[in-house]
C-alpha cells in the first residue's frame, strides 16, 4: 500500500462513519457569541467558562506586555526565553495553589506529554482513568512504561491495578473534571490509594481550575488533595492559553533537566504571561463570575431534565446531552445551528461508540434568557 492509499483509506473511513472532522473560519468564537459568515450564533461550545477572554484588564495587560517585551519570548526558557513576567506569574500560581514551584508550558497538551516523557521508564506502570484526555493517554502509550487503564472513577479498580506486582515505580493519573462527561473524580480516595501503594499522583485539572472552589483554586483544593503533579491549563477558565505544572522544588528542578518540551521549545511570549497574571487576579477576586456560572448550570439542568435526551451526572460547566448515534448528533447540532445556536456534536473516537453527544458548555457570559432560548430550541428539535 502506498502513503497516498493509506491516507485515502483513512479519510474514506472517517467519511463513511460520519466522523470526518473539519474546521470553520470564525470572526469571533471564544465568547457569548460565535460569528461566522456574517451570522451570529449564541455560543454553547466555548471553554471560556468565566468570560475572561475578552476582559478589559486581561486584554490591556497583554497589550502592555507586548509594548514592554515585544510579542515573542525569543527562545527556549533555558536560553533567552525566560522573562520576569514568566517568573512573576509562576510565583503567583505557586502561592495561589500552595505549591513550592510552578513551571509554565505552552499548552496543556505539551505539559502532559512532557511530564510522562520525562518521568516514566520501561519498568514503570502508568495507571490512568479510562476517560483521561487524549494528551495523557497518547503520552502514556508512547512512553516505554506499561499503561493500564482503570474503569472511569472506579477507585477499587485503581487499587487492584496498584496492588499488582511491578519491578518499577507507579504513576496514577486522573482529572479533576472530565472533559467529555463533565463529572468530577473522587480525588481524596484516589490520592489515598496512590499514597498507600507509594505511587506518584498526577491530576489534570484543566476544567476545574478557576471555576471550582474558593478563589477558583480548583478541584484538588476543593477536595483537600495535593497531588505530586497538578496540571492546570489556561485555555479554559483563564480565557487565554498555556499551562502550568505545580510540584515540589526537586520535581521542578528535575523537569527543568529532563522535560524536553521545556528545553527544546520556544517559551510562551512574556506578554501572554502578563495577560495570565491579570486573568488570575480576576479569577481570585471575582466570585460573581463563578456564581453566575453556577446559576446558569442549575437553570440548564432543571430545563434539560424535561428533554428526551440523557443528561449526564455533571455539576460543572460541561453538560453533555447523550444522543447515541453519530448521524443523529450531527443532525441535531445542524438543526440548532439553523436556529442560531452553536453547539458541538462530539463523536467517536473522542467518546465511546454509541455515545455521540451534544456537548453544551455554559459560561458566565450567558444570560438566563440565553439558557431558556437554548432549552426551547432543544425541546422543539427533539419533539
Ligand atoms: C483534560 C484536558 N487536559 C489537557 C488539555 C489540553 O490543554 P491545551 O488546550 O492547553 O493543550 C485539554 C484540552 O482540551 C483537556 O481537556
Amino acid at each position: 500500500m502506498s502513503w497516498q492509499q493509506r491516507i485515502d483509506n483513512a479519510l474514506a473511513q472517517r467519511r463513511a462513519n460520519d466522523s470526518f472532522r473539519t474546521r470553520q473560519v470564525n470572526l469571533q468564537g471564544g465568547g457569548r457569541y460565535l460569528v461566522q459568515n456574517a451570522t451570529r450564533y449564541l455560543n454553547f461550545s466555548s471553554n471560556d467558562y468565566l468570560g475572561i477572554g475578552q476582559h478589559a484588564c486581561v486584554v490591556s495587560a497583554w497589550q502592555q506586555g507586548a509594548e514592554s517585551y515585544g510579542v515573542g519570548s525569543g527562545g527556549s526558557g533555558h536560553v533567552t526565553g525566560y522573562h520576569e513576567a514568566h517568573q512573576r506569574f509562576e510565583q503567583q500560581l505557586a502561592d495561589w495553589l500552595g505549591y513550592p514551584r510552578a513551571l509554565l508550558f505552552i499548552s496543556g497538551f505539551a505539559a502532559n506529554q512532557a511530564l510522562l516523557a520525562a518521568l516514566a521508564e520501561k519498568s514503570d506502570r502508568i495507571i490512568a482513568d479510562k476517560l483521561s484526555h487524549a494528551s495523557l493517554l497518547e503520552a502514556a502509550m508512547h512512553s516505554p512504561a506499561q499503561l493500564r487503564r482503570f474503569a472511569h472513577n472506579d477507585v477499587a479498580a485503581l487499587k487492584t491495578l496498584l496492588a499488582q506486582p511491578t519491578e518499577g515505580l507507579q504513576l496514577a493519573i486522573t482529572e479533576g473534571v472530565f472533559s467529555m462527561d463533565g463529572d468530577a473524580a473522587p480525588l481524596a480516595e484516589i490520592a489515598q490509594a496512590t499514597r498507600d501503594a507509594r505511587g506518584l499522583l498526577m491530576v489534570d485539572d484543566a476544567h476545574g481550575i478557576g471555576v471550582i472552589g474558593e478563589e477558583g483554586r480548583g478541584s484538588c483544593y476543593q477536595q483537600q488533595v495535593k497531588p505530586d503533579l497538578l496540571v492546570v491549563t489556561f485555555g479554559k477558565a483563564f480565557g487565554v492559553s498555556g499551562a502550568a505544572v505545580l510540584c515540589s522544588e526537586s520535581m521542578a528542578d528535575y523537569l527543568l533537566q529532563f522535560a524536553r518540551h521545556l528545553i527544546y521549545s520556544t517559551a510562551m511570549p512574556p506578554a501572554q504571561a502578563c495577560a495570565l497574571s491579570a486573568a488570575l487576579e480576576v479569577i481570585r477576586r471575582d466570585d460573581a463570575r463563578r456564581a453566575t456560572l453556577q446559576a446558569n448550570i442549575a437553570r440548564f439542568r432543571a430545563g434539560a431534565a424535561q428533554l428526551p435526551l440523557r443528561l449526564m451526572a455533571s455539576q460543572t460547566a460541561i453538560q453533555p446531552l447523550i444522543v447515541g448515534e453519530n448521524q443523529q448528533a450531527v443532525h441535531l447540532a445542524a438543526t440548532l445551528r439553523e436556529r442560531g445556536f452553536w453547539l458541538a456534536a462530539i463523536r467517536p473516537p473522542t467518546v465511546p461508540p454509541g455515545t455521540a453527544r451534544l456537548r453544551v458548555t455554559l459560561t458566565a457570559s450567558h444570560t438566563p434568557e440565553d439558557i431558556d432560548r437554548l432549552l426551547e430550541a432543544l425541546y422543539d428539535a427533539t419533539r
